[in-house]
């Protein structure tokens, strides 16, 4: 494609002196990526104490800061990494990621050399909003790499592109191939509507206009005989299934974005749990009140991690076909059971709460 490396150079570092491209992206954990405002101090008291709780803390530098507190917030985001153990730095419970300004504002370049320079050995992904193509991601990547070497950091910093604009929805198999880096994708409804001419006034969720009507009944009489009822339709869908399409393409995550109606924990949890059976990870969470909604919807039921599990006994060496419970399996369905089963393993191996659930789980034949 035009642009794009060739492939013997596309896991070369792009400064003498970066640390290596990943060869694969880490399957880490990453259910609810959790917003804060470092300028904020009521919310930065919060993050030492929320490091453990949460799979990821997301200190904002862009929208929802306001212009004159864009360097207290990166300032504020330098002194958090570092008075707050165990955050971020490839390991440990909490991964440490930062979501820098747009790449045509003021800040941005303050932000990449400041957190890079200051906390880029803790900082595990870095999202960028308003990301238009792939031109945007080999920025970020060069920039990223001088950073790192000038740094003398040994593990690759990662991106994460916000999918906010229609340009990026049309180049986004590009944006998820650009770079070793790219981690994953968000939705980004609300600047992503603004851009669209969508017209909506709302920060992700669905619409009570957006709608499929049911045909009229009619009697012999040709009289229709009641109300026709309206099914409400996800006016999200679309973005999201050609997110999840391209992200596993290229092998990398895609996740929901915020849900803004933080006093409708119902609907919320609707859209993450549409978001995670379509093939989504994780998603954002703005309030503390979202995050045990994200993390109960994008952690396997103990009932579906059971069934996958007697699925993959029943199938034996994993090829043929059986019944259980009326039903056929086969290759396939071992397949999305297996999904289930590693989901299920890794999450048990940072949270003891769903290793306790998950081991208690007994597997009739
Ligand atoms: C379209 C987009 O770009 S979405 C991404 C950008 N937006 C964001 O990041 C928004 C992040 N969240 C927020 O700013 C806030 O949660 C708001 C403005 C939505 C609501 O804030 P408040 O009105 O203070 O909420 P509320 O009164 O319920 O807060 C309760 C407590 O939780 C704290 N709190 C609220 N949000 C957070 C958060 N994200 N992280 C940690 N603590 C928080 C408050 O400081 C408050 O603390 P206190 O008990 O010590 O007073
Ligand atoms: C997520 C985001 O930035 C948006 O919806 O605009
Ligand atoms: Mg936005």
């Amino acid at each position: 494609m035009t642009g794009q490396r060739s492939p013997k150079d596309f896991f070369r570092p792009l400064a003498v002196g970066a640390p290596e491209p990943l060869r694969e992206v880490p399957a880490r954990p990453s259910r609810a990526i959790h917003f804060f405002d470092p300028s904020n101090a009521k919310m930065a008291a919060k993050v030492p104490q929320m490091v453990g709780t949460v799979d990821v803390l997301l200190g904002n530098l862009e929208d929802a800061v306001k212009a004159d507190n864009k360097e207290a917030a990166r300032h504020g985001l330098v002194q958090i990494a570092r008075d707050t153990a165990n955050l971020g730095g490839g390991s440990g419970p909490t991964q440490l990621w930062t979501r820098i300004n747009a790449l045509d504002s003021p800040w941005v370049l303050d932000d990449l050399t400041t957190l890079v320079a200051e906390i880029g050995d803790q900082l595990d992904v870095v999202m960028v909003p308003k990301v238009q193509g792939a031109e945007d991601i080999h920025y970020v990547d060069r920039l990223l790499a001088q950073l790192e070497a000038r740094a003398g950091l040994t593990r690759p910093i990662l991106v994460h592109a916000i999918l906010e604009t229609a340009r990026g929805v049309v180049n986004i198999e590009e944006i998820c191939g650009a770079s070793p880096r790219m981690q994953g994708l968000s939705l980004g409804p609300a600047d992503l509507a603004a851009d669209r001419r969508m017209k909506t006034t709302r920060v992700g969720g669905g619409h009570p206009g957006y709608v499929v009507r049911e045909d009229p009944v009619l009697t012999s009489d040709n009289v229709e005989t009641s109300q026709r009822r309206t099914y409400q339709q996800d006016l999200w869908h679309y973005t999201i299934a050609r997110m999840v399409d391209a992200c596993a393409m290229h092998g990398i995550y895609p996740y929901y974005g915020p849900f803004g109606d933080i006093s409708d924990p119902v609907a919320c949890e609707d859209q993450f749990r549409n978001a995670f059976l379509l093939g989504c990870v994780g998603t954002w969470t703005l309030h503390p009140s979202q995050i045990d909604i994200a993390r109960r919807v994008f952690s396997p039921s103990v009932d579906d991690v059971r069934h996958a599990r007697r699925v993959v006994a029943a199938m034996g060496d994993g090829t043929g076909a059986v019944m259980l419970d009326g039903k056929m399996e086969d290759d396939a369905s071992l397949k999305q059971c297996l999904v289930m089963v590693e989901l299920a393993e890794q999450l048990a191996g940072i949270d003891p709460e769903l290793k306790e659930q998950y081991d208690a789980i007994e597997v009739d034949a």
